[in-house]
């Protein structure tokens, strides 16, 4: 089963001579456990496209189906908490909250999803995932201590703190080296691998494009 599916999504940003149709009645269809990168010149609606595969933009036209489930109607705090639960987001510029360390950080996204304290375990975890991005011993630093493709790396061990579903990831290498930007990958694809987590990426990166095993072109 099609863990998302965007079935005739049409997305109309503007009015009037500023009217700016960016994807027209698109039908995709995502299997749980796949690795898709979604590509296509700046500007054809990546970013647009990702957004309303994880519920946080509704189209001008179409349905959105998550994990079976039909995106509509359904109000803002049930919509969050789905949110919540199936997916990770990493934005094209990802914000870390500047008063907080890295771990704190990691944890965000547990205290709207669990809505209790953290544990131990998620310590540990949080620990791990900061380790596996390549930034191990880390956990105390600030994010202005950080570079552009650090705080990066961040972003996406805060968005598998939940042990999501579906991770849905907006340039991830941008602003990375090539080796930084291929480690990555490599964890991700790991994750798809040994967890079945379902990887939809949008990139400029022929690299990341080649190693999906599956590109939607825009
Ligand atoms: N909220 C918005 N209001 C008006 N126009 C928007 C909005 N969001 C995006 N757009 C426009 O829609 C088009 C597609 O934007 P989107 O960010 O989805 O493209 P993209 O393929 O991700 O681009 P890039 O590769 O440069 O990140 C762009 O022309 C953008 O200006």
């Amino acid at each position: 089963m099609a863990v998302l599916e965007v079935r005739q999504v049409s997305q109309i940003y503007g009015k009037k001579e500023r009217r700016r149709h960016v994807l027209d009645r698109l039908d995709l269809q995502i299997e749980a456990g796949e690795f898709v990168a979604v590509t296509g010149p700046s500007g054809c609606g990546k970013t647009t496209l990702l957004c309303i595969l994880g519920a946080l933009l509704q189209p001008t036209s179409g349905e959105v189906w998550l994990d079976g489930q039909l995106i509509r109607g359904i109000n803002e705090a049930e919509l969050a908490d789905l949110r919540a639960q199936k997916i990770g987001f990493v934005f094209q510029f990802p914000a870390l909250l500047p008063t907080l360390t890295l771990l704190e950080n990691i944890l965000l996204p547990l205290t709207f999803s669990q809505g209790k304290g953290r544990s131990r375990e998620d310590g540990s975890r949080a620990i791990k995932l900061l380790e596996q991005v390549g930034l191990a011993g880390r956990e105390k630093d600030l994010p202005f201590t950080l570079s552009g493709g650090e705080q990066r790396r961040v972003a996406v061990a805060r968005a598998l703190i939940n042990r999501p579903q579906i991770l849905l990831a907006d340039e991830p290498t941008g602003a990375l080296d090539q080796g930084t930007g291929e480690r990555l990958i490599d964890l991700l694809e790991t994750l798809n691998e040994t967890e079945g987590l379902t990887l939809v990426l949008a990139t400029h990166d022929a690299l990341v494009a080649r190693r999906a095993r599956r590109e939607v072109k825009l």
